[in-house]
Order: structure tokens, then C-alpha cells, then sequence
């Protein structure tokens, strides 16, 4: 374990070291033919619980953490949440908590926004389309299924979204499906940062991905950070509901201290 000063201008060598050069540079897994390279991250308290009752979304990570998530940010091509996080937090998914760049400097690289909503639910004024629509944001993406109301997906598209379709099962969209259409569209590297159901999601897929016949897990680095602070059982955890066949084993890579909070990089072992 090892303690971090933050460094202004470049990621920490923690996130180098551990996603490897992950923008621009050489994918680490082998089927990256077939998807993009997958950091499932999300900020947990010491009872495992990632926003407060009723979804209440809480400042779990101190300024030293969060700056260090969005540091991450820079690094994928896109970061994916679920619609529930959208609609909870109405979130800009950019790199605002970075130093700020003088005009000769290149600017940060802003990953493409990726919202899981199989009905699509989202706000045609959102701050991801707000921000979109005057040049502060990428235009983001809106996964859902073929029976998404037209006219939502027509409300969405003149608000500037782009919308992809993807099979459902029972309300959720199909993981693998998505990350190979992901990858045809030149996403590489996407950083998962939840809510609730969809950590769920990635962690029920990240076992093992037999589709091809090649044994890989769906995820391929997990960044956790950990706040000292206990919510209580009316927070909103992860992960309830699966069994611990169904939740991938963890080869330790790294953990590090970050201000007060400490953050756990692991890979799946298979
Ligand atoms: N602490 C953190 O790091 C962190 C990060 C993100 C969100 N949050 C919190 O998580 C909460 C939201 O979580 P949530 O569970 O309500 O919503 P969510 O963001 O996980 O979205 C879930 C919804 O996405 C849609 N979806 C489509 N395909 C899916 C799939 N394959 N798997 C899962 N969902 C799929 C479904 O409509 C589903 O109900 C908020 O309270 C937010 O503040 C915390
Ligand atoms: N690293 C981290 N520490 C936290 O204390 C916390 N609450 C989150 N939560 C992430 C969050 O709830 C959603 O990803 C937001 O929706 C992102 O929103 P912004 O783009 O920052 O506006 N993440």
C-alpha cells in the first residue's frame, strides 16, 4: 500500500500503472477485436453502500479522490452509466474537477457519455445535452431497446442525443451486445461508473465471457475507493442478489491512499 500527493499535470502514476497507457496506446486484453477495454469504478462507504436512503447521492469521495476519478475520466474513450444515475444526478460526466488548462496546453480528453435506458427516460434538458449543445460536453450516446417509445427517441435525438439500439432482457440491455457495438463505433476503453444495478450488471457478466469460447472476464480492472464513513442499511449498496458463484474472484494489483480515502485496484483472477 502506498500514500499519493497528487501530481497537477499528468494522471497519477497510480492510473498509469495500473490501466497501463490506456489513451492513446496498445488495449491489454486479448479479445479487444471484440470489445472495448472495461474499469468498472464507483466510490464506496466502509459498509458498502454507494449513495445514501432513496438514492440520495452523496459526496463520498474526499477532493483528493475525486480528482483522481477524474483523472480516470481522461483516460477512456467513453464512461457509461445507467439512466437511474442519469435521472438521480443529473451528472455532466466531464473533467471539471482538473486543474484548469492555460490556452497553450492540449485540453483533456472527455469521454464520450454512454447512458444504459432500455425506455429512454432521459431529460431532453439534461446537463449532458445542456452541456453538449453549447460545446462544453460530447454529444452522448443513449443505449435502449427496439420498443423505446418513437416518440421519446424522437423528443431525445432534436435535443441532440444519439441512439443506439441494443437487445433487452427483462428491462436491462445486453452487456456483451453493447460492448462489441461499442467497439465497431471505435469505443476502446469505457470506464463503468455505475449506479447501483448496473455495477450489478457488469459484475454478473464479469466472471466469465464464454461466447466465443475464449474464457475472459467482461471486466478487466475493478477501481474501488473507499470513504471512511459508514450511510447505514437505508443507503443504496450493489451487488445485492448475487451469489458468490456468481461474483468474479479478485487478484489484488494495487491500493493506495488518496487524502482520507484508500483505492483498491484489482483484476478479475480466472
Ligand atoms: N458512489 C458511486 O460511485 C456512484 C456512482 C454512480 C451512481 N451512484 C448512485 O447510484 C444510484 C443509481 O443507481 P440505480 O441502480 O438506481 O441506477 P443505475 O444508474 O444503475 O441505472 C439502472 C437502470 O439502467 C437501465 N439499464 C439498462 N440496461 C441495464 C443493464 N444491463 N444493467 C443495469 N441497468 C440497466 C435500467 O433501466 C435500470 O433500471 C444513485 O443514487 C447514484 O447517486 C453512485
Ligand atoms: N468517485 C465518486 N465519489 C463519490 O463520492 C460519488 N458520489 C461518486 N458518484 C458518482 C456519481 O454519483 C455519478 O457518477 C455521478 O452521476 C457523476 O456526476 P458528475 O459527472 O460528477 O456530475 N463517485
Amino acid at each position: 500500500m502506498s500514500t499519493s500527493t497528487l501530481p497537477t499535470s499528468e494522471p497519477p502514476a497510480f492510473l498509469t500503472d495500473v490501466l497501463g497507457p490506456a489513451r492513446p496506446g496498445p488495449r491489454l486484453n486479448s479479445d479487444e477485436i471484440t470489445r472495448p477495454y472495461v474499469t468498472l469504478t464507483f466510490a464506496q462507504s466502509l459498509d458498502g453502500k454507494i449513495a445514501g436512503k432513496a438514492g440520495k447521492q452523496l459526496i463520498l469521495s474526499g477532493r483528493e479522490s475525486m480528482i483522481m476519478t477524474h483523472w480516470m475520466r481522461t483516460m477512456h474513450d467513453a464512461i457509461l452509466i445507467g439512466i437511474g444515475t442519469a435521472l438521480n444526478d443529473n451528472p455532466q460526466l466531464n473533467t471539471r474537477h482538473l486543474p484548469p488548462r492555460s490556452s497553450n496546453e492540449e485540453r483533456y480528453h472527455l469521454p464520450r457519455p454512454v447512458i444504459l435506458d432500455t425506455h429512454l427516460r432521459l431529460h431532453p434538458e439534461c446537463k449532458l445535452l445542456i452541456n453538449y449543445k453549447s460545446g462544453t460536453g460530447r454529444r452522448p450516446w443513449v443505449i435502449c431497446s427496439s420498443s423505446a417509445s418513437p416518440l421519446n427517441r424522437a423528443t431525445l435525438e432534436k435535443a441532440g442525443a444519439r441512439i443506439i439500439e441494443v437487445t433487452e432482457r427483462d428491462g436491462k440491455l445486453l452487456i456483451p451486445e453493447l460492448l462489441r457495438k461499442l467497439r465497431s463505433l471505435d469505443i476502446r476503453s469505457v470506464m463503468v461508473e455505475g449506479g447501483s444495478e448496473v455495477i450489478g450488471s457488469f459484475l454478473a457478466e464479469a466472471p466469465i465471457d464464454r461466447e466465443d469460447g475464449v474464457l475472459s472476464s467482461i471486466v478487466d480492472t475493478f477501481i474501488v475507493t473507499v470513504a471512511p464513513i459508514f450511510v447505514g442499511d437505508d443507503g443504496v449498496g450493489y451487488g445485492t442478489g448475487l451469489s458468490g458463484d456468481q461474483i468474479p474472484k479478485l487478484q489484488h494489483i494495487r491500493t493506495e491512499v488518496i487524502g482520507k480515502d484508500t483505492v483498491v485496484a484489482a483484476k478479475p483472477s480466472l
